[in-house]
């Protein structure tokens, strides 16, 4: 009989994933990343890397600066399969595809010129489909979402757009990314975009209002 899967991400005393501010309870784990998060997101875009063009090591670098207070492993894809947790959905990509499916995903960026010169409903569109390409990867055990938003807002000013997370629900932003992934269908991440992109000088520094309210860090 096959022995059950024991995550090895899990602290087998408390139950939930083994962090470094010691937390016990999902709640309490929840309440120490918002805070530890949503500091190193302000300190992040108070001094931006000069370049985001979405690949694995920066991806890396950033889950490392956003979750380097709570997970000993910040920073490193994970070694175990993931889904979320709805009854009967799919598994994000094998965790030995994750570098392959990660240099593919930024290959079509590439293709995309990083999605620099667009008009701004040619723009949204290709934004949404790039968008559930890094989804799928999902590199991380956790915190996948945050550092994927932190990219697109770094990498989306670059070709003249912000990003208004402000304006987005957890909620909005789960279910357009499920019909993207299971349907192939993008129109609610369309729509979602669509709301929050604002043109913007790429020279100029980030709006602090679009940072300051914590809303890249929790929907
Ligand atoms: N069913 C789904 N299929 C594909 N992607 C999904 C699905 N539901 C949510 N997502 C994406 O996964 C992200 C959440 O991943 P994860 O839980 O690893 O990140 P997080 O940073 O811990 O959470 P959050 O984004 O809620 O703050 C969401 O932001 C969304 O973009």
């Amino acid at each position: 009989m096959p022995s059950e899967f024991v995550d090895p991400y899990i602290d087998q005393d408390t139950g939930i994933l083994a962090n470094l501010p010691g937390a016990r309870t999902w709640d309490e784990l929840k309440q120490a990343e918002g805070e530890l998060v949503g500091a190193r997101m302000l300190q992040l875009f108070s001094n931006p890397p000069k370049v985001c063009d979405g690949n694995l090591d920066e991806l890396r670098l950033l889950h490392h600066l956003l979750f380097q207070d709570v997970y000993a492993w910040a920073g490193h894809i994970r070694t175990v399969e993931i889904r979320k947790n709805i009854e009967g959905s799919d598994f994000f990509l094998p965790s030995t595809n994750i570098e392959m499916g990660i240099a593919w995903s930024q290959g079509e960026l590439e293709r995309d010129h990083m999605l620099k010169g667009m008009g701004e409903t040619m723009f949204v569109e290709r934004l949404a489909y790039h968008y559930d390409n890094y989804n799928f990867v999902h590199p991380f055990r956790e915190g996948n979402g945050r550092t994927q938003r932190a990219m697109w807002t770094l990498l989306c000013h670059a070709a003249g757009y912000d990003l208004d997370w402000r304006r987005v629900s957890g909620e909005e932003n789960d279910n357009a990314s499920r019909l993207a992934a299971e349907d192939r269908d993008y129109s609610a991440l369309v729509a979602m975009f669509s709301r929050i992109v604002r043109p913007c000088d790429p020279s100029e520094p980030f709006n602090k209002d679009l940072i300051s309210e914590g809303h890249l860090n929790e929907l």
